[in-house]
Formats: C-alpha cells, sequence, structure tokens
C-alpha cells in the first residue's frame, strides 16, 4: 500500500462576470457535448430496484465534495441510477501499480463508473491511478468537450472546442528508465492499433455530433517515427470518411492559434497523442473560465469512465470552495452515454440556468457561494 495523497497547486484563475447573454437552447448545447448516437455502446444492466448500478471513485482533495453534489443533484432529479461506492487505493501485483480487485470487478459489471480526482505523486511513489484505470479498462479515447458557460464572460465568446485524446500509450506508457547515472529514457510509445482505434472514434464522433472536421494536432516534424505513425494512421483512416475534411497541425501552432482566436475551432474535432491532449484540455477550459467547468469521458469498447478534466486542487480541497460543475456535467456525458439523457438535459438546464443567473457562483468563477450552496441552488432549479 501507498502513502501521499497530496500536493502542492498553482494559483486559481480569476474570471470576469458579465451579464447574462441571450438565452442558449440547452438541449442544443448538450446533444453537442455528446452525441445520442454513442460510438461505444453501454450494456450495463438495471438492478432488482430497476436502477443502474454505477461504480463511483470519489477521488482525492476536492473529490468527495464535489461528488456528493452530484450525488445530490442525482438524488433531487430521481435519475434511476445507484452509486455503488469503490476503493481504488493502490495495490502492488506482480511489482505494478494496480486497481484492487474488487474496484475492478464492480467497474466491470457495472460497464459504468464516475470518478473523481486521483491525486498522483511527483518523481517517486505509484504510477498515476488515473492512467492505470485508462490502461486497465482499455478506455482508448479521452473525450474532452469544453464550451463557454452562457452568461460567464471570458476573453472569448462562444468557445465550443472538441478534444480527444489518445488514452492509452504515447508520451504517458510510463516505459522509463536510467541508462547510466544522470541519464535517463522515457519511452514514447505509439502502437498502429491504439491509434487507428482512437482515430476512428474520432471521426466516428465528428459525424455523430454533426462536425464536418476532423484535425490531427502532432509534431512529426521532431517526433518523426511516433507522431509521424500517429500521422500517418489519420490519413488512412480518413480515407474510410470521405464526408469528412482531414487536415493536420502543429501542436505549437495549435496553442498559439486556439489562445489568439478560438472559434475557427468550433467546427472541428481535434484528436492527438496522449501528452498533447492532457495539456491543450487545459489550455480549452482556460478560455472557458477554468478546470472547474470542463467534462471528460474515458471510453472504451467494454464499459466507460467519466470524471471531470482537473485535478484533486489540493489548494481549495476541504474548504466547501470547489466548483462541482465540471464533475457534474461529466455525469451529464455518463447518462447520455447510459441513454438516460432526458435526465441529463433536466439536471443540465438547471445547471446552466443557475451559471448565467449568477447569483451563487463558486469563487472559481467569481461568487462567494460554497460547493453546498451553489448545489442547492441548481437543486432549486429543477
Ligand atoms: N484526472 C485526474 O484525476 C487528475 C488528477 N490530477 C492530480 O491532481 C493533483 C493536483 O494537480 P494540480 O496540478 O494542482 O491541478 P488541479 O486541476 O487539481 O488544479 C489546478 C487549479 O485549478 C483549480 N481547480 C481545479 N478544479 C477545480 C474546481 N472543481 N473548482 C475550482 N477550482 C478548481 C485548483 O484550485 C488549482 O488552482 C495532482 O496530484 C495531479 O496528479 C491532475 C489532473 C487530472
Ligand atoms: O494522473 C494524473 O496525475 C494526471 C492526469 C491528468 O492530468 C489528466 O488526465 O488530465
Ligand atoms: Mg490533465
Amino acid at each position: 500500500m501507498f502513502a501521499l495523497r497530496t500536493l502542492a497547486a498553482p494559483a486559481q484563475r480569476q474570471c470576469v462576470r458579465a451579464a447574462p447573454r441571450a438565452t442558449v437552447s440547452f438541449a442544443r448545447q448538450a446533444q453537442r457535448q455528446y452525441s445520442q448516437e454513442r460510438v461505444a455502446k453501454f450494456n450495463g444492466k438495471k438492478d432488482a430496484d430497476g436502477k443502474f448500478p454505477v461504480s463511483l471513485i470519489e477521488g482525492d482533495g476536492i473529490g468527495p465534495e464535489i461528488a456528493v453534489a452530484v450525488k445530490d443533484i442525482f438524488a433531487a432529479a430521481k435519475t434511476p441510477i445507484t452509486w455503488e461506492p469503490i476503493n481504488v487505493d493502490p495495490i502492488l501485483k506482480d511489482g505494478k501499480t494496480a486497481i484492487p480487485d474488487a474496484a475492478i470487478e464492480s467497474i466491470k459489471r457495472n460497464k459504468i463508473a464516475l470518478k473523481g480526482p486521483l491525486a498522483t505523486p511527483i518523481g517517486k511513489g505509484h504510477v498515476s491511478l488515473n492512467l492505470t484505470l485508462r490502461r486497465t479498462f482499455n478506455l482508448f479515447a479521452n473525450l474532452r468537450p469544453c464550451r463557454s458557460v452562457a452568461g460567464f464572460k471570458t476573453p472569448y465568446d462562444n468557445v465550443d472546442t472538441v478534444l480527444i485524446r489518445e488514452n492509452t500509450e504515447g508520451e504517458y506508457s510510463g516505459i522509463e528508465h536510467v541508462v547510466v547515472d544522470g541519464v535517463v529514457q522515457s519511452i514514447k510509445l505509439i502502437t498502429r492499433d491504439a491509434s487507428e482505434r482512437v482515430l476512428r472514434f474520432a471521426f466516428q464522433h465528428a459525424k455523430s455530433i454533426g462536425r464536418t472536421k476532423v484535425r490531427v494536432v502532432h509534431k512529426a516534424t521532431i517526433m518523426k517515427m511516433s507522431d509521424g505513425l500517429f500521422l500517418s494512421c489519420a490519413e488512412q483512416i480518413a480515407k474510410e470518411f470521405p464526408e469528412i475534411e482531414f487536415d493536420a497541425e502543429l501542436l505549437d501552432n495549435t496553442c498559439l492559434k486556439m489562445t489568439t482566436d478560438p472559434l475557427p475551432y468550433n467546427d472541428k474535432v481535434l484528436v492527438m497523442p496522449n501528452l498533447y491532449g492532457d495539456i491543450l484540455s487545459d489550455m480549452c477550459a482556460g478560455l472557458i473560465g477554468g478546470l472547474g467547468l470542463t467534462p471528460s469521458g474515458n471510453i472504451g469498447d467494454e464499459c466507460s469512465i467519466f470524471e471531470a478534466v482537473h485535478g484533486s486542487a489540493p489548494d481549495i480541497a476541504g474548504k466547501g470552495l470547489a466548483n462541482p460543475t465540471a464533475l457534474l456535467l461529466s455525469s451529464m456525458m455518463m447518462l447520455r452515454h447510459m441513454d438516460l439523457g432526458q435526465y441529463a438535459d433536466r439536471i443540465e438546464k438547471a445547471a446552466f440556468a443557475t451559471l448565467a443567473e449568477g447569483k451563487a457562483l463558486t469563487g472559481d468563477l467569481g461568487g462567494k457561494a460554497s460547493t453546498q450552496q451553489f448545489t442547492e441552488a441548481i437543486i432549486n432549479k429543477l
């Protein structure tokens, strides 16, 4: 068993509130966030009470605080799911970091999980549990949509990016070793199989949400073989989708362009190797008001795990300051994945209305409300 679950964190972002914008179509927003026409199908079974059991990892730091917010909102909306809390404290199996068997069985049985953030020790200690979960269940695509929140003013209005990150290998393969003292090597593993799988998912997802363009973000100029393979796989897969326009862009240029003017990315699905997607998704969150707002889904063929883009936020943990929106929107992606879109629409409408009204915002959005007050405001609008 490993110790450690807390780390220092950078300062919170600050944003300015603006007057609420015109009413937006919540159904349209929802549809664009994660299509009903799911690429990976959910085939979980209802329990004796007619509810779907969902494995729940509350996580570290702010995890339990935002998890309780989601649970309260789901209970108020009478969402037909039963939470099955699981413990993912790392164990060692054959010398490697692993998830306890009971947790693996729960997720395999339910085919679905909602996960709070899990902290990772820096430099030494166990392998990231987040990465371990993704690899354990072969959750090959990490879908990270990022959309401006109506009424919350940031430098750019109407940001609506969709980013898909390869989720099982690349720079995060965890293959590192000392060559000689003072020299270490970290191997970026790119395989045709994993690349084709996530690229095909990206094209299918673009089709299902009505986007006409897929763009690969890469650095095949430098990593000629690894990113080169990812890019050449993309060129091949693109031929299977002649109705979708395909192109490619160098990662550094993407960062420049997205922070200069993100709107040209609104008609595209971006797909990229693991590390680039990790960084770009935090950057996108910064465009719309911070990590408190951005959801994600780790999608696999057998099961899927939904979680916020953010981490355990140790700087605000235990203070009732966390914004639960990111985890809530992740749970909306989860409900749509489970074909429970009618519940997602209702909850999401209440959440967006609360954000647009601006009376009960958490500190990251310039408000003074606690996590619980924000949660109650959403429940009152259900
Ligand atoms: N998928 C996961 O579970 C992830 C886990 N992590 C882990 O989280 C730990 C902390 O990482 P950091 O670099 O500090 O990133 P972080 O995402 O936890 O926090 C970055 C900044 O955003 C703020 N923030 C994040 N979520 C927020 C929320 N819901 N409401 C309001 N403010 C929020 C934090 O207060 C902090 O200032 C690390 O151990 C890292 O390994 C990091 C990213 C993802
Ligand atoms: O596993 C971790 O510690 C960080 C993972 C991460 O940053 C992410 O999934 O976005
Ligand atoms: Mg990250």
